[in-house]
């Protein structure tokens, strides 16, 4: 039995580029020395998509199950029987209908163990809410189906790890959903995900303000001081080596972020443009916490180039690898546990460990 990790793929909107970075993604035989991919969506929009784009032959290997993937081929799970109408570049009923079986038919392999990690190609957040979903995004489907009781939206790219404390919520709302529970929550998931998920020993991070200047001593805004500060004096307590809150403009702008390890940004486009406008093109979207693994692209469904072969796979394919290495740590991590070895002589450490490292 091969032992290379089997990575299960949804294909998200069938309206939009999701089919053509998977496509893009696996044109590359290379891949395959990498992972075993098992496609869930069909073969028919799969054909579809390859015509439109002038691809030539990618053959799918259709499979029912996905104990029977071959590991050196692109395998596909048939999620659905009947024809779907596809209308590239909109956003309609059927994107969302059909994002959704792909998802769920994925995402119960991913908890049954059947696949190793999920990567999943972008929905519409809109279009795919029904009797059966309503979550704001893929984040929040996928904590409820794990049972995580708190997960991470972790952007990660070469340069930067962006985490965020608020999601996919009204900016109105993100004032009273910052508490400091919440934020030491976040610092610990953070945390977590750099030593298992990424083997970085001793992690550095760096947390941001949530008014402007981090309020300049409370002249603009008392988050700062009544909420932020506390958490991260909380959290350095616990033995994390955290610090701030930092001014979010000055922090980007003048590329202190480089010398952290991550970041906790205090809402999405707070982390996400600074992210966004770094590493658009390699960047990863990770949901740190789950009990299973998912990466993907950092980017949505990009209707206005849908059909058009304009569409970039490097975060796609960047999205594969993360959860190939990810996975690939974890056993790691797992059978040196389990033969008690330590790694570089030192695999647990103490919080006074880590605090003297701190100063
Ligand atoms: N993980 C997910 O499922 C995500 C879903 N979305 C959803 O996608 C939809 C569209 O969102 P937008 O804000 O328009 O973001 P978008 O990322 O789809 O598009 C923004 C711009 O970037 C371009 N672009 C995106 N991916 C590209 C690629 N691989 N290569 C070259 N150019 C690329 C697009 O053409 C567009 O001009 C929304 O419904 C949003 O909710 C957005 C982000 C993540
Ligand atoms: N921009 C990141 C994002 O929207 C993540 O969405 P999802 O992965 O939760 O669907």
């Amino acid at each position: 039995m091969s032992n290379k990790v089997k990575i299960g793929i949804s294909i998200g909107d069938v309206n939009g580029i999701g089919l053509e970075v998977i496509l893009k993604t696996f044109a590359e035989s290379k891949m395959l020395d990498y992972c075993t991919p098992i496609v869930y969506g069909h073969t028919k929009v799969a054909s579809f998509h390859r015509k439109v784009l002038n691809f030539g032959e990618l053959m799918f290997n259709v499979i029912s199950n996905a104990a029977d993937a071959n590991p050196r081929k692109v395998n596909m799970i048939n999620a659905w029987e009947e024809d779907v109408k596809i209308d590239l570049g909109i956003a309609n009923e059927t994107g969302g209908k059909y994002a959704l079986l792909s998802l769920q038919k994925a995402t119960d392999d991913l908890v049954s163990g059947a696949i190793d990690a999920l990567v999943t190609a972008p929905i519409n957040k809109n279009n795919i809410q029904s009797e059966n979903f309503s979550f704001p995004g893929h984040t929040e489907y996928l904590q409820e189906r794990s049972g995580s009781s708190d997960v991470l939206m972790f952007l990660i790219s070469e340069t930067l790890r962006v985490g965020v404390v608020t999601g996919h919520i009204p900016v109105l709302e993100v004032p009273q959903a910052i508490t400091k529970e919440k934020i030491v929550k976040k610092i610990q998931l953070i945390n977590e995900s750099l030593k298992k998920d990424f083997w970085i020993e001793k992690p550095k991070i760096a947390i941001l303000g949530l008014n402007p200047h981090a309020s300049d001593n409370g002249l603009l805004g008392k988050e700062e001081a009544e909420i932020i500060s506390p958490a991260i004096q909380e959290a350095f307590d616990k033995g994390i080596i955290c610090f701030g809150p930092y001014p979010a403009d000055g922090f980007f702008g003048n590329g202190t972020y480089k010398k952290f390890d991550a970041v906790l940004a205090m809402y999405h486009d707070q982390g996400l443009i600074p992210f966004k406008t770094i590493a658009f093109d390699t960047g990863v979207n990770y949901t740190a916490g789950l009990k299973f693994v998912r990466t993907s692209p950092d980017h949505g469904t990009g209707y206005d180039i849908a059909g058009k072969n304009l569409a970039d796979p490097t975060s796609f394919m960047e999205a594969v690898f993360a959860a190939v290495h990810i996975v690939e740590h974890r056993r790691e991590q797992e059978s040196l546990l389990k033969n008690q070895l330590r790694s570089g002589g030192k695999l647990i450490e103490t919080a006074s460990d880590v605090k003297d490292d701190a100063n």
